[in-house]
């Protein structure tokens, strides 16, 4: 054993994430984020949602200006000025209740965009078979185009070809009752020139979606990498790279967690019993001297891979630093606790390592104490330590089990 260990400063916040007690304890806790977070980001997304519907129907208040504009200039008459509004505002009402109720959440695309621009630009297209010419059905038509362009953001291009195609046909629909109950206000030559500009533009407004679909998969990847590659950066910063066992740094967070933890029980009233163990290799710079520092790491290993092997799901171990490493067995009474210890010992004592012919002897000390109701983690952690240093004075290979504290009055 080396000098004294001396309970590390528990003051570092890190994700400690490493090994199974650890795992258990960061699934529940990622659970309750992500069900927090799912939360959140549907409540965030639902306002952009609302945002979007708001920007998407400032194109139909203009619209609106412009109907008002045809029927001050004696185009339309004020009753299908009156007709069109009210149309137009009460389907802007019902999407913003929608959203607001969370009713477009059925739907299979919870923005509503398609049903945003196709069923206002039906009202107006019922404008343009009252309007006498095409110089004045322009206007509005391309109004309408600007509307289609909001779509792009979140439809895919085939959604968009669709909506594109439907809005071509209303308007080869009002030519095509215009020529049947109307023919004196078609003329062909402008309609014509008209038409083509109007579904080439619907044309390279669908292109735009296209590049900006592309732009959408290319941000959703590098959100994915990123994602990974900062997953991969928190193990790297929570694992030894040696053992593969939590690292320093897990070990402090994982004290970090336990003192919460014994706090809130002692709060909450509830007392179990943690087990707080130091293990300590036993004569580790004899085994690195004699075999090489090659066979000193192999044994590392495999002294890692034992102790693992036989721990529970909810017990934590991690390497503190060279050959000495850090338990914690939550819910252990000190019978329990001493069981357990003596098979990681034996486990250790029963490792089969060799080297070139010769037996490498593996064995390891350790020393353990019962974390007392309202104790300073960093006590039982001193308490624990001393009790390691007895099982080494006493001639190392054993489990040392520090006497157990009455309850102290307050929780650190
Ligand atoms: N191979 C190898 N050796 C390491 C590693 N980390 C620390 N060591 C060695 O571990 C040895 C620890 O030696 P000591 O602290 O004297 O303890 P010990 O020889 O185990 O003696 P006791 O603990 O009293 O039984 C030192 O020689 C370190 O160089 C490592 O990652 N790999």
């Amino acid at each position: 054993m080396g000098s004294s260990w001396a309970p590390p400063p528990l003051t570092q916040s890190i994700d400690w994430a490493a090994d199974t007690h650890v795992q258990a304890h960061v699934r529940t806790r990622t659970r309750t984020r992500t069900r927090v977070s799912t939360n959140n980001q549907q409540v965030s997304e639902q306002g952009m949602r609302m945002r979007r519907m708001l920007l998407g129907h400032t194109v139909y208040a203009a619209t609106l200006g412009l109907v008002c504009c045809l029927t001050w200039i004696g185009e339309l008459s004020p009753q299908s000025l009156a007709i069109y509004s009210t149309l137009l505002i009460a389907t802007t009402l019902s999407f913003m209740l929608m959203i607001r109720l969370g009713w477009n959440l059925r739907f299979k695309d919870p923005s509503l965009t398609t049903w945003a621009i196709l069923l206002p630009s039906l009202y107006a297209t019922w404008v343009l078979f009252q309007l006498d010419d095409a110089v004045h059905r322009a206007p509005l038509l391309f109004m309408g185009v600007v509307g289609l362009l909001f779509g792009a953001f979140v439809n895919r291009p085939k959604t968009m070809a669709w909506i594109a195609v439907a809005l071509v046909l209303y308007y080869a629909a009002v030519i095509g009752a215009l020529q049947l109950f109307a023919p004196q206000r078609i003329t062909w030559s402008e309609e014509l020139l008209l038409f083509v500009a109007y579904a080439a533009t619907q044309a390279q407004i669908v292109l735009v979606s296209l590049y900006i679909a592309g732009l959408r998969s290319r941000l959703v990847r590098k959100n994915k990498a990123l994602k990974e590659a900062s997953q991969r950066l928190e193990e790297l910063a929570t694992r030894d790279a040696l053992t593969g066992l939590p690292n320093r740094r897990a070990c402090f967070e994982q004290l970090d967690h336990e003192r919460s933890r014994t706090k809130a029980m002692v709060t909450g009233g509830a007392c179990k019993s943690l087990c707080i163990a130091l293990l300590d290799v036993d004569h580790f710079k004899r085994i690195n001297d004699c075999f090489g520092h090659g066979v000193g790491d192999d044994a590392l290993i495999q002294i890692g891979r034992a102790v693992r092997a036989v721990l529970r799901k909810q017990d934590f171990f991690g390497r503190y630093g060279g050959e000495e490493f850090v338990l914690t067995l939550p819910m252990t009474p000190s019978d329990t606790a001493l069981d357990l210890l003596e098979s990681v010992r034996h486990a250790i004592a029963m490792i089969d390592l060799e080297h070139n012919g010769q037996i490498v002897d593996l064995s390891a000390s350790l020393g353990a104490a019962i974390h007392a109701p309202g104790e300073a983690i960093e006590k039982t952690l001193t308490r624990a330590d001393a009790a390691l240093y007895e099982a080494k004075n006493l001639g190392r290979n054993r489990v040392c089990l520090a006497p157990e504290l009455r309850p102290h009055a307050q929780a650190v």
